[in-house]
């Protein structure tokens, strides 16, 4: 049973920092690695937040299965809001696509701020972008970094061009909001483009409300929209929440399975990929309905160095570190250029925690290399930065070892129900 020695909740926990409680979490293994579980997950942050903006734009949107996490709430309180303080804690979608849609929405004036660790996650790109649009935002603190001040205005430019190859973010924020500019939007993106799965969900979501898109080599268009027929928007479950349970069925036997509720197989997320990258771990993927099945097969013998380019996928970057550390897989993780600037520096969090269970790693700042591990070190407390990707990355080695993971419920960023789910699976989880 999950134990709590305090009261307070979830999503007071992020609401009022200031009672913030750092709970840390004592995993203990469950009897073995066999799996026949079903889990059910809510809805993607990112087509969640993404979502919520155009309702704002569109009234007549409807939204089903909309994630819980605290990023998806304050970007629902944010949208709510025309003047005076809008934190969005840790969200970087919420900072992104706020500060445009605040800073293209006349008659709204705001001070957009977010946690000490958002104030050093770079904005100048979006706010540059938006400045040439006509924007009137300016830094209240360090150039470059929220907070921002902001006063709405009527966008009427049409054209502009963007480094793509920091954030993806900035792109979606300018996307997403372009329909209620005057004369639309086109965009040219400067340098390779990263992320690009995120981008074509903007797009592919634009698309479904019937706002006309185009996006063709550096060039992205928006055609502008009054107003959208009544459309009902279901959102898919969360691919980068499933990841943990990909990472826990590459340790479990063989015959395990895990059913996670509610996917498509025409995902618009780009993690989706887990599909084919866990294959190399022996984990199959099978759809019925809006369930996805896994089922863990024997993992080829041969299976023993992994090479992968995650320029597409870098949220699941951790996920699969830990995984090839848990089964002695060496690895060499390309495409990791955007993780220094996420919730944490994710290539030096990674080092320094998988150090501490005894890996062999080195990182450079785009790239992560691990050598084949022979033991795990038991009892070790994993620090987790204000990161739920360290906790719940984590966590599947607890399966094998026992495990510390500190700051536990820093999970509710993405998936506030991840320690309970852990539980119906069998791991021993107390939070103390
Ligand atoms: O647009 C989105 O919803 C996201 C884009 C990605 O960020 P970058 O484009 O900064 O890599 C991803 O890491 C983040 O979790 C969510
Ligand atoms: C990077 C992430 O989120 P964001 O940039 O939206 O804070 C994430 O969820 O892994």
């Amino acid at each position: 049973m999950l134990v709590c020695t305090t009261s307070i909740s979830l999503g007071l926990y992020f609401v009022n920092p200031s009672k913030a409680h750092f709970l840390k979490a004592t995993l203990t293994p469950s009897e073995n690695l066999r799996f026949n579980s079903d889990i059910v997950i809510t809805g993607s942050k990112s087509e969640t937040n993404r979502l919520l903006l155009l309702q704002a734009l569109f009234p007549n949107v409807a939204l089903n299965n909309v994630s819980n996490s605290d990023d998806a709430q304050v970007m629902q309180a944010g949208l709510g809001k025309t003047e005076g303080e809008v934190d969005i804690h840790h969200a970087g979608t919420a900072m992104r696509f706020l500060t445009a849609f605040f800073a293209t929405q006349a008659g709204r004036e705001v001070l957009l701020t977010g946690s000490p660790r958002m104030k050093e996650r770079p904005i100048k790109v979006l706010v540059e972008a938006l400045q040439d649009l006509g924007a009137d935002i300016s830094y209240a603190a360090n150039e470059g970094y929220p907070p921002l001040k902001i006063k709405g205005n009527k966008m009427t430019k049409e054209w502009v061009s963007l480094p793509a190859n920091i954030s993806s973010q900035y792109i979606s924020a300018l996307l997403l909001n372009a329909p209620h500019f005057e004369n639309g939007l086109t965009l040219e993106l400067i340098g390779e483009i990263t992320s690009v799965p995120y981008i074509k969900m903007t797009l592919r979501l634009l698309d479904k409300i019937g706002v006309k898109t185009h996006f063709e080599g550096n060039t992205i268009q928006v055609w502008p929209k009054q107003g959208v027929n009544t459309t009902n928007m279901t959102v898919e479950s969360d691919w980068s929440s499933a990841s943990y349970f990909y990472s826990i069925m590459a340790l479990a036997e063989a015959g395990s399975r895990i059913s996670l509720t509610a996917y498509t197989q025409d995902s618009l997320q780009g993690d989706s990929v887990l599909q084919e990258i866990y294959r190399f771990f022996g984990v199959e993927t099978t759809f019925a309905d809006d369930t996805l099945t896994l089922t863990k097969k024997e993992r080829p013998e041969a299976n023993t160095h992994l090479e992968l380019d995650l320029v597409n996928a870098p949220d699941i970057a951790q996920t699969i570190a830990v995984s090839c550390f848990a089964l002695g897989i060496s690895c060499d993780l390309v495409g990791l250029h955007t993780l220094k600037i996420k919730e944490t520096d994710r290539l030096e969090a990674l080092q320094t925690e998988l150090s501490k269970l005894g890996a062999q790693i080195e990182v450079t700042d785009k790239s992560l290399h691990l050598k084949p591990s022979t033991k795990i070190n038991e009892g070790v407390s994993i620090a987790t930065y204000h990161d739920h990707r360290m906790a719940m990355a984590f966590a599947p080695l607890a399966f094998k070892v026992p495990l510390y993971v500190e700051d536990a419920m820093v999970v509710s960023k993405s998936y506030p129900d991840f320690w309970t789910d852990m539980e119906k699976l069998g791991l021993g989880v107390v939070m103390v």
